[in-house]
């Protein structure tokens, strides 16, 4: 049986006082669109932050494609692409400047990189902005640069940290669309968080975060039948009052 994507078990986290995070636990499937949908302060940043190692977590294990993250950092880490919240392209580089740069750090050659970029920025629709400084784009052809550098080394698996914060409506329209592409098209199993319910399609899968807490995990229909809701708007506000209350 093929291993999931990323696996979470009983993650916990606290920067001080309390939990930014209690006791997480879910998992992505291989070619599965997953959304970690919470609002300001749930817990996805403090999230990512674990599963990219920035942090590491004290209690919980992180699995990636079966590699366990605390024993094997290195391998886990080459199966994932990464798509931070703060933008971290050199805006003095080149856009192809930018991506040939992060091949080399991924011990890409040459040649194959110019290869795997030429084909990334043409799936972006990028391929003639290759030679333009990365400070003339705009917001969303920023972000379609950090995509196609977070595919360059092929990984199996895309997180994405609110990937579309501080883009007009088009441009988060065309990132969310074309994540879901890849997701569809290339078996890329993804785990996208957002606080906006409109990024996540009826046959995605949800996971539901709050106060660093899971309430709700399964496929869009499932996650509102069991909260006997007629939208994922609705079994979000329901689930986040539940914990108000
Ligand atoms: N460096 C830090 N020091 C202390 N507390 C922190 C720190 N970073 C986050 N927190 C707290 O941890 C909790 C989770 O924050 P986190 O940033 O992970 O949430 P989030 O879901 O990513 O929110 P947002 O959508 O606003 O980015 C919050 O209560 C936040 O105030």
């Amino acid at each position: 049986m093929t291993a999931p994507a990323l696996e979470i078990e009983g993650l916990s986290y606290g920067y001080g006082r309390g939990f930014a995070l209690d006791d997480v636990s879910f998992r992505v499937n291989q070619g599965e669109f997953t959304a970690l949908l919470g609002p300001n302060g749930a817990g996805k940043t403090t999230l990512f932050s674990l599963i990219t190692r920035l942090f590491e977590a004290p209690r919980g294990a992180i699995k990636v494609c079966g590699i366990t993250m605390r024993d094997h950092p290195t391998k886990a880490l080459a199966r994932m692409g990464v798509v931070f919240q703060q933008p971290t392209l050199d805006l003095d580089l080149t856009v192809r400047q930018n991506l040939h740069y992060f091949a080399a750090l991924h011990g890409i050659a040459r040649r194959d990189a110019s290869i795997r970029i030429g084909e990334a920025l043409e799936r972006l629709d990028m391929a003639e902005r290759d030679g333009e400084k990365v400070r003339q784009l705009n917001g969303g052809h920023r972000r379609r640069v950090e995509l196609a550098r977070a595919l360059l080394h092929k990984p199996d698996l895309l997180v994405l940290d609110e990937p579309t914060v501080g883009l007009d409506v088009p441009a988060r329209r065309g990132i969310v669309e074309h994540v879901h592409e890849l997701c569809r098209t290339q078996g890329m199993a993804v785990l996208w968080a957002t606080h906006l319910i409109d990024e996540v399609h009826a046959d995605d899968r949800v996971v539901v975060i709050h106060k660093g807490r899971i309430l709700a995990d399964g496929s869009v229909t499932d996650v509102n039948r069991t909260n006997a809701s007629a939208n994922l708007t609705q079994t979000f506000h329901r689930l986040i009052n539940q914990v108000a209350a």
